[in-house]
């Protein structure tokens, strides 16, 4: 191993939303530490136009920027464009994988994560992280006419609303789409808008015809809709524009047909197996008719029986945290979702080592109200926290956990409405014994509340119900509802006014 180069202070290894965050929070606090940010991205990813829109809810842009701009802000802070290849929590050093090793007192990971593939290093089936695989999404969609996707979460949902001008199959594995975000419900409430028009002023276009065949229960849903002109107003991207929380609005998500758009969901299956055709044609298991055989590059297999051929799979089922490059050699505590864990200074269990963002794993004691999900506002927060944590700790100074981890919440948008999740938004945790409450407008709003011993603890708000002050008020402070029962969603009643 190459001789240390140089000690810092403060080594954040990652330059998305957690890393960044935790150095700039760092830089302010502490002018004069000796910071380095090592990261293995050709940009960082800063927080821009961030706004406190409530106690807890937080709203923010992501841009990529080229490193120099954070350099510039604080000339203490040293950029290291590589990646760690390696971690020796005995000699406080990391290593690059161009060789270069480099002292620490205290770090912070902010490796984030990776898409957790259904098959590795199969070129049909791909995952979306970044801006490059973004574009590489992009590029094989414009030749294609039938994609499946795999998953329920938040990707799935942004790209079956986004994709146009082809064949969407969505397989699923619980019986309502957005399961991770949305109880079955919401998933009513937001599928007849699968083919919901564009907002006049991004898209001006015909407004979408389409129809629905009532399914059968358990059947595939299939919606088609007739557009017939593109959407406008969504000029191509810059190359390297960070995947932010609109990161699709910026790039055309067209495939090979023009203005047409149809998405199938297949409800209650997994993926069996993925076949080229040729594997398909010896498979004993294959189902197709062999002259069927050979139009697509691929096929997948469902475990309702059914298989599709298609240009492509995307994987949309979820995150690996990026740990390897620190594990060997080392003992971390591992979570059993494969992060760091960290305890609520967001140490991990090795001395002097921090983490953050979608890399960790809070396992302090949570509020009842809140809980772990790898979001853009979760990994800012952790970064803030971090750095703070660390500061106090130099400092010697006392610190408490954080208010932002006393109450869950998420702003973000799906099918074209805003989506706010409060708290325990599907009852997390809380088996049998809580009530809901529901307010439904169709295509207009979706209002879920969540009851536990007549006390809100979560709330589902999707369109602009403007509720999302008073509930996460009426969550914070606890307030025994039961005297008012369903009349809380009594659209009659301003319940701003009423309980402000
Ligand atoms: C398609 C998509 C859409 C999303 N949309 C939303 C949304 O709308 N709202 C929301 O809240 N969340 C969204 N997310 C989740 C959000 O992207 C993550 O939670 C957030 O980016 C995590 O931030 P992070 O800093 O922990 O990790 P990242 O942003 O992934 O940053 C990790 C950084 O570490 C670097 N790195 C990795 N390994 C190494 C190494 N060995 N050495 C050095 N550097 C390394 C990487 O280059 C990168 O710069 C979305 C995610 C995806 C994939
Ligand atoms: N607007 C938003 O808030 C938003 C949008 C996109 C992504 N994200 C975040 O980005 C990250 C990545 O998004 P994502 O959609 O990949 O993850 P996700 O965790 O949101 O969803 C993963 C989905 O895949 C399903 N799944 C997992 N393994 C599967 C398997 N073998 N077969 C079938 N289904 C399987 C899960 O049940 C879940 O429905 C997540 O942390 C997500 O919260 C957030």
């Amino acid at each position: 191993m190459a001789d240390k180069e140089k000690t810092f202070q403060f080594v954040i290894v990652g330059g998305g939303i957690a890393g960044v965050t935790c150095v700039e929070q760092l830089s302010s606090q502490l002018p004069s530490a000796d910071v380095a940010l090592i990261t293995a991205g050709p940009h960082i990813k800063a927080v821009t136009n961030y706004k406190q829109v409530s106690k807890t809810l937080e709203e923010f842009d992501v841009e990529e920027q080229p490193s120099s701009v954070l350099e510039e802000k604080f000339p203490n802070l040293t950029v290291i464009h590589s990646a760690v290849r390696s971690l020796n929590t005995n000699s406080h050093t990391v290593e690059t994988v161009d060789g270069r090793v480099f002292g620490y007192k205290n770090l912070c990971i902010c490796s984030g994560a990776r898409p957790k593939l259904l098959a590795q290093d199969n070129p049909y089936v791909l995952g979306i992280r970044d801006t490059d695989s973004a574009q590489e999404f992009q590029k094989r969609l414009s030749k294609a006419q039938r994609i499946v996707i795999v998953g329920n979460g938040g990707i799935a949902l942004e790209l079956v609303y986004e994709v146009e001008g082809c064949e969407v199959i969505w397989a699923v594995k619980d019986k309502a789409i957005g399961n991770t975000f949305f109880d079955a419900g919401a998933a009513q409430f937001l599928i007849p808008s699968l083919e919901a028009e564009k907002p006049e002023a991004a898209a001006p276009c015909k407004r979408p015809r389409y129809t629905t065949e009532e399914p059968a229960s358990g059947a595939a849903q299939t919606f088609t809709a007739d557009r017939t002109s593109r959407r406008h107003g969504s000029d191509p991207t810059e190359p390297g524009s960070a995947l932010g929380p609109d990161w699709h609005e910026g790039i055309v998500l067209q495939g090979v047909e023009q203005g047409s758009r149809r998405v199938s969901v297949e409800y209650q299956c997994e993926v069996e197996k993925v076949f080229t055709s040729e594997e398909l044609l010896n498979s004993p298991q294959q189902t197709l008719r062999p002259e069927s055989v050979g139009s697509w590059p691929v096929y997948i297999q469902l475990t309702n029986g059914k298989t599709f051929g298609c240009d492509f799979v995307v994987s949309a089922t979820g995150v690996m945290p990026n740990t390897e490059p620190f594990l060997h050699g080392n003992a971390f505590a591992i979570a059993d979702d494969g992060g760091l864990q960290v305890d609520d200074h967001m140490m991990t269990s090795e001395p002097n080592v921090y983490a953050a963002g979608d890399v960790c794993t809070a396992c302090w004691e949570h509020s009842p109200l809140w809980q772990q999900m790898r979001l853009w506002t979760q990994a800012r927060q952790m970064g803030w926290y971090a750095s703070r944590c660390m500061a106090a700790r130099v400092l010697s100074e006392p610190i408490e956990l954080d208010f932002c981890f006393e109450l869950f919440s998420h702003v973000t948008k799906f099918f074209n409405y805003k989506v706010v999740l409060l708290g325990k938004f599907n009852g997390q945790g809380l088996g049998p014994d809580h009530e809901l409450l529901v307010r439904c407008t169709k295509g207009h709003e979706y209002v879920k509340v969540v009851l536990s011993h007549g006390r809100m603890v979560g709330a589902v708000l999707i369109g602009e119900t403007d509720l999302e002050e008073t509930f996460e008020n009426l969550i914070l402070n606890q307030m025994d509802l039961t005297a008012y029962g369903e009349e809380l969603l009594n659209p009659n009643i301003d319940i701003e006014d009423y309980f402000d």
